[in-house]
């Protein structure tokens, strides 16, 4: 398996006292090549399992991996691309540094990022900002350029903290596009998502997370046969994880 996450756990601290589990004993297993669409409700934990897989944050238990390698590994980040869920960058570079600059980061050869940068804006439709500060984007644009820069180095494995989020739906399609793409190209995609059309279209296998425990983990497939597809399915799994386990009535839809 490309991804391994076994009996993870993460609990914050609530106050003086208290401790929350944000992630709480989960496992799941991503195998290569896979686009799996990690879903759950606001503050579900899914951010917090990508900076897990990350390192930015250390597991209270657990342990994940990638390729094998422990995430702790520096090893381990060799492979990944990552989009963080609200990218940022210094607004008085480029595009074209910016990607010029993750390249590097990533070894690779100059000529070689040139190209890459232009395959990439052209695929995103940035060509005609490459040498813009990032200060003259708008919100989407930026989320794209969040997006080329965790491709630039064609990573194995990409995790994509809400790909589409400020995105019109000219733009999700071209970021939709990108996911398909990878996968034909062999690489493995894990990304977060709230919008259930988008999973539903692009996804193998998905994960319905809630209060940090895995709720489901299967094959989209059986889902779209299903009665009312994913959207029914993942209101039904909360709200009955909800209403059972945690004694709350949520009401939704
Ligand atoms: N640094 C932190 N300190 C304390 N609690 C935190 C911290 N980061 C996250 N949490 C809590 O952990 C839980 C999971 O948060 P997380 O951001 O992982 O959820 P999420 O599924 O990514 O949510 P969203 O869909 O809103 O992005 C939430 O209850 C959140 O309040």
């Amino acid at each position: 398996m490309i991804i391994q996450i076994d009996n993870l756990t993460k609990w914050y601290r609530k106050g003086r006292t208290s401790k929350v589990p944000a992630v709480d004993n989960l496992t799941l297993a991503i195998a290569k090549g896979e686009v799996f669409g990690f879903l759950g409700p606001n503050g579900a934990g899914k951010s917090t399992v990508i900076k897990i897989l990350l390192n930015f944050i250390r597991p209270s238990a657990g342990t994940a991996m990638i390729k094998g390698i422990p995430v702790q590994d520096p090893l381990a980040r060799g492979s990944i691309g990552y989009l963080p869920e609200n990218p940022y960058f210094y607004d008085h570079l480029t595009a074209e540094e910016i990607l010029m600059f993750g390249g590097r980061t990533a070894r690779m050869d100059r000529n070689l990022i040139g190209e890459r940068i232009d395959q990439l804006l052209a695929r995103l439709k940035l060509a005609h900002v490459k040498r813009q500060r990032i200060r003259t984007y708008s919100k989407g644009m930026v989320q794209r350029i969040g997006l080329a820069l965790a491709l630039i180095h064609d990573p194995e494995v990409c995790i994509l903290d809400e790909p589409m989020s400020g995105l019109d739906p000219l733009g999700r399609r071209l970021v939709a596009d990108l996911i398909l793409d990878m996968r034909r190209n062999g690489r493995t995609v894990f990304f977060s998502s709230h919008i259930l059309s988008d999973i539903e279209k692009l996804c193998d296998r998905v994960g319905i997370l809630n209060r940090g425990r895995l709720l489901y983990c299967g094959n989209t497939d059986t889902l779209q046969a299903g009665a009312g597809g994913l959207e029914k399915m993942f209101i039904q799994l909360v709200e009955q994880d909800e209403r059972e386990n945690h004694g709350a009535d949520l009401a939704i839809g």
